[in-house]
């Protein structure tokens, strides 16, 4: 799949970036493969779409604070009618460099069009359309040319873009009084360098040259970087002849070691000599207009040396400056010093590059830091697990700082007590493993044959061929972020994160997993997605359906370590790696990380497979209806979500898994716990998923006989969500606990531990709101939330923390009115409260409701109201009559169960509801817990 031309860039705020458009520019070209285009010449036409935040120009009315469409236009042309390439998609690519030479374009649509091409048959036009952005950069880079005509100030050429390249001979570019280079001009060696690096390299010299270009721009500008109205910033004062007088550059006080990344330093008279890798602040002094540098000699503009493109150093990045943290001071100290990669630049916070903050000490640093914070964590996470990997980028800078003081003594081994205590609990392990991949190189340690392999390999290969010895070399724990993933944001960066589960109790083990990721310091839980119940995608034939959700979030944490808090989650849950795609019992997948598209061998965002798994794109459209993935095959999600081939695998949406009521054990949300069923209203058989596939835990109740429940409220179809085999998956048992289903439970779990370890909480009561007061007393993994509930106080009081303040789905956009009429069930069958409008009360933006009054006790509000009890009185066992056999309750196959509630849900494919719904005793009416897939755009599901 391929992003559209002119299809919206999101920024990462989470907000489409403004577009200038421009079409049809045109010039004669001389770009052909053959000689006679090279000769003659043909009309060559262009259209580029630009996003950019176009707000601080509107704002100020100034164009200073936008890009100048005139002066793009000239340059487009100019690439046009410019140095011949042989394809169009070098000219292209051209074209994108030079309008990405304007750091204030974060991304640019380009197409060429080459209407005269010598084709032999009639056609059209033939057009190249091609998307860069800041992390996607053109292979080839600017010229001068270009970026002195662009809204910079002249000089911004100089540098990297001329570093890597000759110039432009075309006319254009030198009657602007720019040299003309080489003849080679543009390529970059792509052979020798992975595109990756190429736009590594490509952007560190972009950034690097359009920022000292960039003495004006103030006002909403990125933040994030060094600003750009300080003229102290820029003073020539290491340049003053007198730092350079021969005296001073005594061979014993420049030992090559010490100087040779620096050359300009030893030949300050010759910027031409200037390397793109070298990008000090000295050397964006120096291409500062004299103007801008008082005092400084009126000298033209440096030429730069037109060297061969080489590797550039990596720059540390905007993010990775932490908003007053000491970390890489060394960088931050440096004026003009200028972030590599910047994809969110535009969107951090106004401190983003406060003035270095300087410590007294490492506690008064993580005191700063949060990191001190020795409360609010998850259940099980202990704090010395969370020192390790919660937030490891910002422990390592602690580390690095605390290093750095005088006095400094190494400790000895920090990893003995965790290797020595024999009692440490199961997650100990499993933290001390992924502490070490977090820190070192696992992934290079992973042979190429494991790239993709699940990550147990990459586990085991680590522990074998790594973890061993660097146990005992402390040091290289300090190893510097190696690429963009450990790159930490110097603000917030809004992340999406799936979940998903088919084995044990996924509902219980995803609630929990909301709740302690939440919990975690530098993530932040913002929306939540309704649950999902899906056929499972891949993998083994037969395995149990999926419950999946989508988790809005923000983070301070760098993309891997965001990776290394989901994976620890998904260990503490029992996750193990059998089977490439095998039943799990917790998955965690970091689908996007900011506009951040980039991969390594243990980390790839957007997720890649994201753009193609409807029960990724589902719940995420849910909560994010304008939502847009980017990336290779990204768009719209609600658009990739219609058309992802596993949307009719997609059963039915939970509106209030997480606040409902807990159930009191697992309760296998596995189809083989379920009896079997099928679609077709009598053949079992076909039932991929009914009773074939053991459960990996023992089911939480016998597979015949039990009630079967939904999660929660009131459910309805997803409109044409069969299986996407044409199976179904019969009646879905979440782990809502039917009323009067305890003793059944401890029955399974005799003492009441759930085999894997965690605690599913108390039975619940016929009152969903003390039930979950107990759980909270009992230690339920819902957190108690304080400073994020609204009532003012950072740390709630003692009888609050016990009430669970669940983090609830926000609700989910109520379409269920727009289905078509065709599709809607008869209406007698129609259960009420489902097609009930959703309560405004539940559209409040937060996921976290009130503390006071939250929850299932919240008194004025149905948003966490439980819902209804059995109609008179009547037991949940006696609603469910099962003539068939199956569970079914339905003479013509017609898939139906009722939840405690006794709200029919209805299974795609099936017609004749005979059952009229059960009356709804309250809050149930205006609350849908479940609501349909369907959506307005009236796709199929
Ligand atoms: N965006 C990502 N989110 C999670 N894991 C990722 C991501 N990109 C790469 N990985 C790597 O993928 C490896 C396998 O992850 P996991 O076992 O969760 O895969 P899976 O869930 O079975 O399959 P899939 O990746 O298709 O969802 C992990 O070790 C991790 O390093
Ligand atoms: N329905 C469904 N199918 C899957 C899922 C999942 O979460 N849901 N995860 C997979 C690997 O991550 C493979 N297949």
């Amino acid at each position: 799949m391929t992003t559209a031309f002119g299809t919206g860039v999101t920024g990462l705020d989470g907000r489409s970036l403004d577009q200038v458009q421009l079409t049809g520019v045109s010039a004669r070209g001389y770009h052909g493969v053959l000689p006679s285009e090279r000769q003659a010449g043909q009309e060559f036409l262009a259209d580029v779409v630009l996003y950019l935040d176009t707000r601080p120009a509107a704002a100020g009315d100034d164009l200073a604070q936008t890009v100048s469409y005139a002066e793009v236009a000239q340059d487009v042309h100019d690439v046009l009618a410019g140095e011949p390439a042989d394809l169009v998609e070098t000219v292209a690519e051209r074209i994108a460099a030079v309008v990405l030479a304007r750091s204030l374009v974060e991304a640019v649509d380009v197409r060429v069009h080459k209407p005269q091409a010598p084709i032999p048959v009639p056609f059209a036009d033939v057009e190249v359309a091609i998307r860069r952005d800041r992390s996607h950069m053109p292979v080839v880079i600017a010229p001068p040319s270009a970026a002195g005509s662009a809204d910079v100030v002249p000089g911004s050429g100089s540098g990297a873009e001329a570093a890597a390249l000759g110039q432009a001979p075309e006319p254009a570019a030198e009657a602007r009084g720019y040299e003309s280079g080489p003849q080679d001009l543009f390529p970059v060696s792509l052979p020798t360098e992975s595109w990756n690096e190429a736009a590594e390299r490509t952007r560190s010299g972009l950034d690097s040259a359009s920022f000292a270009a960039e003495p004006e721009a103030q006002g909403f500008e990125p933040v994030a970087r060094p600003a750009h109205d300080e003229p102290a910033q820029f003073e020539p004062a290491p340049f003053e002849p007198a730092q350079f007088e021969p005296a001073q550059f005594e061979p014993a006080q420049f030992e090559p070691a010490q100087f040779e990344p620096e050359p300009y330093q030893q030949e300050p008279a010759e910027p031409a000599q200037l390397r793109a890798e070298t990008f000090e602040p000295e050397q964006l002094v120096d291409r500062v207009p004299a103007s801008t540098a008082p005092g400084a000699e009126p000298e033209p503009a440096p030429v730069p040396e037109l060297i061969a493109p080489e590797p550039l150093q990596v720059v540390p990045a905007a993010w990775e400056l932490p908003s007053d943290g000491p970390a890489h001071t060394e960088q931050r100290d440096e004026p003009g010093h200028e972030p590599a990669f910047r994809p969110d630049a535009q969107f951090l916070p106004e401190q983003a590059f406060e003035p270095v903050q300087q410590y007294e000490s490492v506690q008064q640093y993580e005191s700063v830091q949060g990191l001190d914070q020795r409360h609010d964590l998850p259940n099980g996470f202990e704090q010395q697990q969370y020192d390790q990997f919660a937030q490891p980028d910002q422990l390592e800078q602690a580390q690095r700082f605390e290093r750095a003081q005088p006095g400094y003594e190494q400790p000895p081994q920090q990893l003995d007590q965790q290797q020595l205590d024999p009692q440490q609990n199961q997650y100990d392990q499993l933290f001390e493993q992924q502490d070490d991949m977090r820190t070192t190189q696992v992934a290079a340690a992973v042979p190429d044959s494991a790239v993709g392999q699940p990550e147990q390999y990459a586990q085991e290969s680590y522990q074998s061929q790594q973890y061993q010895s660097e146990q005992h070399q402390p040091e290289q724990y300090q190893a510097e972020p190696r690429d963009r993933f450990d790159e930490v944001p110097a603000g917030y960066v809004d992340v999406v994160i799936a979940i998903g589960a088919n084995l044990g109790d996924p509902q219980a083990t995803m609630r929990s997993a909301v709740a302690e990721l939440d919990r975690m310091p530098g993530l932040q839980i913002t929306d939540v997605s309704p649950l999902a119940r899906t056929a499972a995608v891949g993998g083994p034939e037969e395995q149990p359906d999926y419950l999946n959700a989508v988790l809005l979030a923000r983070t301070t944490l760098s993309a891997r370590g965001l990776l290394h808090l989901c994976q620890e989650v998904e260990n503490v849950h029992g996750r193990v790696r059998e089977e490439h795609w095998g039943p799990r019992t917790l998955d965690v997948d970091l689908i996007t990380y900011g506009t951040l598209t980039d991969s390594a061998e243990d980390l790839e965002v957007p997720h890649p497979r994201a753009h193609e798994r409807a029960f990724v794109l589902e719940p995420w459209s849910q909560i994010a209806l304008d939502a847009v993935l980017p990336g290779l095959g990204g768009g719209p999600v609600a658009q990739l979500a219609a058309t992802a081939p596993d949307r009719a695998g997609i059963r039915w949406l939970a509106l209030d898994w997480l606040t409902d009521p807990e159930p009191e054990q697992g309760g296998g949300t596995t189809a083989s716990n379920q009896p079997p069923v099928s679609d077709d209203g009598g053949n079992p058989g076909q039932d991929a998923h009914a009773g074939e596939l053991p459960p990996a835990l023992p089911p939480s109740l016998p597979p015949s006989g039990r009630p079967q429940a939904s999660p929660g409220g009131p459910v309805v179809e997803v409109p044409g969500g069969g299986h996407p085999q044409g199976q179904h998956s019969g009646q879905i048992e979440l782990d809502r606990q039917p009323h009067g289903g305890a003793p059944q439970q401890q029955e399974a779990y005799p003492g009441g531990t759930h085999p894997q370890g965690y605690s599913s909480g108390p039975v619940p009561g016929a009152d969903g709101s003390v039930q979950v007061q107990q759980q909270a007393a009992q230690g339920s993994p819902l957190p108690a939330r304080g400073a994020r509930q609204g009532n003012g106080s950072a740390v709630p009081p003692p009888e609050e923390a016990l009430v669970p303040a669940p983090i609830a789905p926000r609700a989910v956009r109520d379409t269920a009115h727009e289905l078509p009429a065709h599709e809607l069930p008869p209406a007698s069958s129609q259960p009420k409260p489902v097609f009930a409008p959703v309560n405004p009360s539940r559209q409040q933006s937060g996921v976290f409701p009130p503390m006071n009054g939250g929850g299932a006790q919240e008194p004025g509000g149905p948003m966490f109201a439980p819902v209804s009890t059995p109609p008179n009185g009547v037991s949940d066992q006696a609603q469910h009559d099962q003539p068939n056999g199956h569970g079914n309750g339905q003479p013509n196959g017609q898939q139906e169960a009722y939840d405690n509630d006794h709200t029919v849900i209805r299974v795609p494919g099936f017609v004749g509801d005979q059952r009229t719904p059960p009356p709804s005793d309250g809050p149930i009416d205006s609350v849908p817990s479940w609501v349909p897939v369907r959506d307005e755009r009236g796709r199929d599901a």
